[in-house]
């Protein structure tokens, strides 16, 4: 019997108002699976809807169209107790760690919190927790008694994953959980993350504009634009070489990835389209140097590649590679 996914997006859609009426679409019908225990890194420039579908996952906004499954129960519509419930495996670590965290509380108040709440547990089950948890991000115990303006940014950000992980969740969507850090210290938190994710069995759906860092994370990498996946790969399969003019561009254009040169690659020129206004066809048919008729007409849809390896291009790059 086949497994049942940890996690399934059937035609999400996320849509935002702007003042005047005008329609935004984020997310754009976007299928995907996540099975337990991988680490999907979400990729993709500012703006092209990847916080949307985080947030939608998380339930944190109600999509306008589509279905999530989680652990094989329809989540789209819940509400109420039984989406606290579900919170209780689903958490979120944000891009701002000091935001995230409430100045005034002591840390091991701030990580205990969620598993008195999340799952009903002593005040002292708890406060172990907590302080097993500073310990497994480094901290130590003692520092649950200092509060969270004491530490540094990237301190503050391991308080933060320490606060996802206390209620013994299924599920981490990591929202850039290190780009607000200085360079020097995102080696050791993804290296963190890393190391919580490959020990715990845990599921992630990691969410960044760098390439770098998900290539350090992620089993697969799946690429937006505009709203939808355009790409999505086994990491080593992409990163030898990725199947969509968008995909490659941007993998060119990040030096430290490119050992392994890519000599279609072209130059991202501009900006993305206004997603309230997107082209006809091929949503990347405005920047892309390969465009045709047929692009600038039709929409390609997603399809498969290769194994595990699928693409929405009309034609698609020759990999370099094969995995
Ligand atoms: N509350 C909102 N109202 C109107 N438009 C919004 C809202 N939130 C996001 N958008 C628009 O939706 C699109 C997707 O935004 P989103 O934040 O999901 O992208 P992103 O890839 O996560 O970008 P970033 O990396 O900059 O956070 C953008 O065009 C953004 O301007």
């Amino acid at each position: 019997m086949k497994p049942v996914p940890l996690l399934q997006l059937t035609g999400l859609r996320v849509e935002y108002s702007r003042p005047g009426g005008q329609k935004v679409r984020a997310v754009r019908d976007v299928d995907l699976v996540i099975a337990e225990g991988e680490t999907l890194g979400l990729v993709g420039e500012s703006g092209c809807g990847k916080s949307s579908l985080g947030r939608a996952v998380l339930r944190a906004i109600e999509p306008q169209a589509g279905r999530i499954d989680f652990l094989g129960l329809d989540i789209t519509h819940l509400k109420g107790a039984p989406l606290r419930r579900v919170w209780a495996d689903l958490q979120m670590i944000f891009q701002d760690p000091f935001g995230s965290l409430n100045p005034r509380r002591k840390v091991v108040d701030i990580i205990a919190e969620p598993v008195v709440r999340a799952r009903g547990a002593t005040r002292q089950e708890a406060e172990e927790r907590a302080g097993e948890l500073l310990e497994k991000v480094g901290l130590g115990r003692d520092a649950g008694q200092r509060r969270p303006r004491e530490f540094s940014g990237g301190q503050r950000q391991r308080i933060a994953i320490a606060r996802a992980l206390a209620p013994s969740p299924r599920f981490v969507v990591a929202d850039e959980p290190v780009s607000a850090l200085d360079v020097s210290i995102q080696a050791q938190v993804v290296n963190l993350l890393a190391d919580l994710t490959e020990t715990s069995n845990l599921t992630c759906l990691f969410i960044s504009h760098d390439l770098g860092v998900v290539r350090q994370l992620a089993d697969r990498v799946a690429v937006m634009y505009l709203g939808q996946i355009i790409e999505i790969a086994e990491r080593d399969r992409f990163f030898a070489g990725p199947a969509h003019p968008y995909s490659s561009a941007l993998l060119a254009s990040v030096p430290r990835v490119t050992a392994v040169a890519e000599p279609k690659a072209a130059q991202l020129q501009g900006d993305p389209p206004d997603p309230a206004d997107p082209p006809a066809g091929c949503l990347f048919s405005t920047r892309c140097p390969a465009a045709t008729e047929l692009c600038r007409t039709e929409q390609p849809v997603l399809r498969e590649l290769g194994p595990g390896h699928d693409v929405r291009c009309h034609f698609p790059l020759e990999p370099l590679e094969h995995a």
